[in-house]
């Protein structure tokens, strides 16, 4: 490996295994009495001896379906919690040892906590954080005059964040997390519960700052389209195991091979339109209700299928679309594959 290789690893991960350990409760007040004296320990392995390495400047999406140990490993990347046994190495330091200069140089944002103050304006949290990071005062105004007007957010950064919606205060989120110019960001779950709209103006702020800062992004979620148009290479975890690791290029190549074209009828489907359809030998679909029609096919025959439907049932369609399969549809196939 050359020199310039080894220094663009950002992050580094050996044999990284986290157990949890926790106790067993009984119900009822007997139960919390009958805990006193006898408590049963359990473990649960949460991440099992997985290795990998980023190299600075991508962005990498964790995937897996719930409890996959998506978070453990983040939690772990940004010092919040200690392995059980492995290696971690992030911007050459030991996150667990939680050194101020390591601290300053990362950001971990996650979508269903918050870091921001509930009951003041956001502002005065990103002038805690300025005053945390010790951001210089001219600095602090361009980078937050930057976002503020990248994420449309201006007119609402004197307002109580618990008045703000769950899209805004996520905007503000971003901000507060950014100010200090992380090289290494942890998202877990950036766009859960936003709006389509609010999705994808969170993605391009996203891309723009990893472009223009050359950071370095982990991102869990469930939702494709954060992985389909942020991720340059994607990790799938299985039960704290790592069952698929590839750059995002290779793994549509690999996976994500179908698309769902669905039509939506004028009227209830006839046997009649379903003869039409199935004169195409290897078109394979389902109906969905009385007037739905799930057509799966291929990636590379997608437009000939489409130019077919046109062709043969036009007069009947009311709507079409084309989707991309559902993400843990996909999951559960390489699960499938793997086993
Ligand atoms: N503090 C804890 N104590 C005990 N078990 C835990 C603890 N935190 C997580 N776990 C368990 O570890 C496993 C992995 O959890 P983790 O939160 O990392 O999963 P995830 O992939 O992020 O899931 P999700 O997609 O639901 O957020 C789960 O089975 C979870 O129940």
């Amino acid at each position: 490996m050359s020199v310039q290789a080894v220094s663009d690893v950002v992050i580094r991960v050996e044999n990284l295994t986290k157990e949890y350990s926790y106790y067993t409760k009984e119900q009822g007040l007997s139960g919390s009495i009958h805990n006193i004296f006898y408590r049963k320990k359990l473990t649960k392995c949460a991440v099992k001896n997985i290795s990998f390495e980023v190299k600075k400047g991508s962005i990498v999406g964790f995937v897996g379906l719930n409890g996959a140990g998506k978070t453990t490993t983040l939690k772990i990347l940004s010092g919040l919690i200690k392995e059980t046994s492995g290696k971690t190495e992030v911007l050459g330091y030991y996150p667990f040892h939680k050194k101020k200069d390591f601290l300053k140089r990362i950001s971990m944002i996650m979508g269903n906590k918050s870091q921001l103050w509930w009951d003041l304006p956001a502002i005065d949290s990103f002038y805690l954080n300025k005053a945390i990071y010790e951001i210089d005062e001219n600095l602090f105004k361009s980078r937050l005059d930057n976002m503020v007007v990248l994420l449309g957010v201006k007119d609402l950064l004197n307002i109580q964040v618990r008045r703000l919606s769950l899209g805004e205060r996520m905007k503000m989120e971003l901000i507060a997390a950014l100010l200090h110019y992380p090289e290494v960001i942890f998202l877990d779950e950036p766009t859960i519960g936003l709006d389509v709209i609010t999705q994808y103006n969170i993605r391009n702020f996203l891309k723009d700052y990893v472009e223009k800062n050359k950071a370095t992004i982990i991102l869990t979620s469930h939702n494709f389209n954060d992985i389909v148009s942020l991720c340059d290479s994607i990790i799938l975890l299985n039960h704290g195991e790592i069952i698929y690791s590839n750059k995002f290029s290779s793994f549509q190549r690999d996976v994500f091979i179908t698309k769902d074209i669905i039509l939506k009828m004028k009227k209830p489907i006839t046997k009649e339109i379903k003869l039409r359809l199935s004169e195409e030998n290897n078109l394979k679909y389902v109906t969905e209700g009385e007037n739905l029609i799930r057509v799966t096919c291929s990636n590379e025959c997608s437009i000939d299928v489409v130019a077919y439907l046109v062709r043969n049932v036009l007069d009947e369609i009311q709507d079409l679309s084309i989707e991309n399969p559902n993400m843990d549809d996909v999951i559960r196939s390489i699960y499938q594959r793997e086993a």
